[in-house]
């Protein structure tokens, strides 16, 4: 499980005088799924880039299934499959068809048999012979996915795999992505910059802002590293706060307390004896979050409405007509 699938040291890449990455460094184990979170122009789509073959970097070391993707990367290619907006599929042609032009242009011979068992892995093999154009969004993504599949790849890439997907659709996405690399045990790596997204689906993020990391971990580590959770008091009169110092950092107003501490459940029961001295009216406790841990990590917050409108008008002219 431990075992190396990606490895990134110090990458660089420069447009002009422009510093797209600064030194970026990571790892992504075998078998899991692992994302790069950051807001647009961060950075993702370079570091995919790079590591796909699709673009060369400045300076430093990619190891992709242990191979050099500057010096082999049409060697990489047979290991890796890609998911994203930019992806070529043809409306006109059924999904059978795309498949067959997939295994056309990956230079796979026996594909069929393999076609017809991810067709029915999604659910999908009675279909095969409809129009893609003619497909609902979720059962396009679905042959998509067959598509980036299909030379049994070790590892998927999918740049910002959900965007411009409406919440259900994006959701059962979500599920796909679980099942295909539990399934088929491909590494995924994923980038977007929906912190839900991340959350729900990654065992480790690296954050990227500006063209650095500024944090890995797994969510769990992220939130209470850099999130923190907030325990919020309400009382009847006014209170000497400065008791609660002890937990963290405390923002007192007249009649409330908020503390910024690591972990709520960690501190509560003690916190709990020396409120009974107060007439407490309300307690609540906010879990920390990955967008509060983005906050304190780059000082900026990722904005829903914040996206590559490229992407976005990429994704609109694929979907149904
Ligand atoms: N071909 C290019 N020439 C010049 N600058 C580029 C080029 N490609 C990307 N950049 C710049 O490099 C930076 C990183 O871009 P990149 O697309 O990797 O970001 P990203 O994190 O994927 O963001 P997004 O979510 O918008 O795709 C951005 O400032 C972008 O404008």
């Amino acid at each position: 499980m431990d075992e190396q699938s990606i490895l990134v040291e110090e990458l660089v890449k420069k447009y002009g005088d422009f510093t797209a990455l600064d030194h970026i460094s990571f790892d992504v184990r075998e078998g899991e799924v692992f994302g790069l979170l950051g807001p647009n122009g961060a950075g993702k789509t370079t570091t995919i880039k790079i590591m796909t073959g699709l673009t060369l970097p400045t300076s430093g070391k990619v190891l992709v299934s242990n191979i050099d993707v500057t010096k082999k990367p049409n060697e990489v290619k047979k290991k890796i499959g890609w998911i994203s907006a930019d992806v070529i599929v043809d409306d006109d042609l059924t999904a059978w068809e795309n498949l067959e032009l997939q295994a056309k242009l990956e230079g796979l011979k026996e594909w069929k048999e393999r076609a017809k068992q991810l067709l029915d892995y999604f659910g999908i093999f009675e279909f095969k012979d409809r129009q893609l154009g003619k497909f609902s969004t979720g059962m396009r993504k679905k042959v998509e996915i067959s598509m980036a599949l299909l030379h049994s790849p070790e590892i998927v890439f999918m740049d910002e795999p959900t965007i411009g997907l409406d919440v259900s659709t994006r959701k059962s996405l979500w599920d796909i992505i679980r099942k295909i690399n539990k399934d088929f045990g491909v590494t995924v790596l994923l980038t977007t910059h929906y912190m839900e997204e991340a959350d729900m689906l990654c065992e480790r993020i690296a954050i990227i802002n500006k063209g650095k990391i500024v944090a890995i971990g797994s969510p769990e580590e992220l939130k209470s590293k850099y999130g923190g959770d907030v325990i919020e008091v309400q009382f009847y009169g006014s209170v000497d706060y400065k008791i609660f110092e002890k937990y963290g950092q405390v923002i007192a107003k007249e009649n409330s307390i908020r503390i910024k501490v690591g972990n709520a459940e960690d501190v509560l029961v003690s916190m709990l004896k020396d409120l009974s001295q107060f007439r407490v009216k309300s307690l609540r406790i906010e879990k920390a979050s990955l967008d509060t841990a983005f906050l304190n990590l780059t000082g900026s917050t990722i904005e829903e409405g914040d996206f590559d409108a490229r992407k976005f008008y990429a994704m609109l002219r694929r979907s149904r007509k």
